[in-house]
């Protein structure tokens, strides 16, 4: 058998919207998201050179760049004695090393998950592109952190479920063309896991939605105290098109305004943080009443309602709104559609509720409205798998 050590490596993981919940979540509310069709995908390459070599074309400015394993291997604080079956924190004294290496948070995370990971005891040339705008609410983060887990924990053997078939033989063939293959459900916990110590890097208080959704892909809802739970049924069938604002943000600075926000004004923002939990369980109960009645006309008026009072509520309770935002919700509006931003605003991407029987024709007259105005946008996919792997055999 060819070791997985001698082979490439290929991981994909979906970026994801989120429905409802954005912000509330991190303060211990509910929020519902889906997986994209847009995913990030890194190719793990063996080298024989001894070090590390990443090329990432997505992330502005970097470029390639290369290091001497030994490099990161003689930090004090290089972590020597993880155990690869529980996640932990990266010590903050190992990030304030790395940072003087290189001063890019998303490096940093890339770092600490690659030492944590392989004890930098294999050498691989790793490419990260995405399908996904990065910076822009659509979970760029938590595809890079989930791929990139599952991706090391494949190539050193590490299975939580002791290496059971579907990990360690041929899998869950997802994808007959492309070969790509699912983890059990053990071992994606355990990816999961991993990929939420990334994001902490990145984002400081992760809620853990995002690395759930990549992992987990489908649709899901999540709260921090019980985690996520996989809808069974799926999202009934919502037209949703998303549009990129180009207006770029820092959903670290986002989330800790809304925090410090919640801190300071508790009987204002509490009583905000609850009406966004009740608009994802009335969600949910949408859905399943969705699906028992099929009523198309009563889901839409719900949902229309919704994302208004998601929207304002973001923009105008927690401060996470845009003008940019503003004019999309309003662009869509005067043509009887309904927007809210996802993700954590500020800018990046938002969502606009398309009607089951929209025309190619109004769907077009919309883009093109959009889009006179400076923004792109395109009909989403949503409820795609969660994290896949393909394995390749070098070719010699
Ligand atoms: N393909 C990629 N290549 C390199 N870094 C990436 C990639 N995708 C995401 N990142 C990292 O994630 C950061 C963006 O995460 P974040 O601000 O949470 O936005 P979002 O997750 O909404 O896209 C980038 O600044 C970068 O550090
Ligand atoms: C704002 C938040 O709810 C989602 C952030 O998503 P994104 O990184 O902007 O794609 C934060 C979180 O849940 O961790
Ligand atoms: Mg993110």
């Amino acid at each position: 058998m060819i070791s997985n050590q001698d082979s490439i490596i290929q991981v994909s993981a979906p970026g994801k919207i989120i429905l409802f919940g954005e912000h509330a979540v991190v303060l211990e509310k509910t929020a519902i998201a889906s997986a994209l069709s847009l995913r990030t995908t890194v190719t793990f390459t063996p080298n024989t050179n001894n070090t590390l070599l990443l090329d990432f074309p997505d992330l502005p400015g970097f470029g390639i760049r290369e290091w001497s394993l030994d490099e990161f291997k003689k930090l004090d604080h290089f972590p020597n004695d993880v155990d690869l079956l529980k996640p932990i924190e990266c010590n903050e004294l190992f990030q304030k090393e790395l940072n003087k290496i290189i001063d890019i948070k998303g490096i940093h995370t890339f770092l600490f998950l690659f030492c944590a990971l392989t004890k930098c005891n294999k050498a691989y040339n790793i490419k990260i592109t995405s399908d996904l705008p990065i910076g822009a609410g659509l979970g760029s983060s938590a595809s890079f952190c989930v791929s990139i887990c599952a991706g090391l924990l494949k190539a050193f053997d590490t299975y939580i479920c002791g290496g059971c078939k579907q990990c360690v033989d041929n899998g869950i063939v997802i994808d007959q063309q492309k070969q790509q293959q699912q983890f059990c459900d053990e071992q994606l916990n355990l990816i999961n896991l991993w990929s939420l110590q990334g994001e902490k890097i990145m984002h400081g208080t992760p809620s853990g939605i995002d690395n759930a959704v990549a992992t987990f892909g489908k649709a899901l809802t999540f709260t921090r105290k019980n985690g996520y739970k996989i809808l069974d049924k799926g999202i009934p069938p919502l037209r949703i098109l998303i549009t990129n604002t180009k207006v770029s943000r820092s959903t670290k600075t986002l989330v800790e305004g809304v925090i410090q926000r919640s801190k300071l004004f508790p009987t204002l923002i509490d009583p905000v943080s609850n009406l966004i939990d009740t608009i994802s369980t009335q969600c949910i109960e949408s859905f399943n009443q969705y699906h028992t009645d099929k009523d198309n006309d009563k889901l839409q008026q719900t949902m229309d309602l919704m994302f208004d009072m998601n929207q304002h509520l973001l923009s105008g309770c927690y401060g996470v709104g845009h003008s940019s935002i503003d004019t999309i919700v309003s662009i869509t509006k005067s043509l009887g559609f309904h927007t809210k931003l996802t993700g954590a605003g500020g800018g990046g991407c938002v969502i606009t509720l398309l009607k089951q029987d929209t025309t190619l024709d109004q769907l077009s007259s919309l883009k093109s409205t959009l889009s006179s105005n400076g923004f792109e946008s395109w009909e989403a996919t949503i409820g795609d798998p969660g994290v896949l792997i393909n394995i390749f055999p070098i070719q010699k």
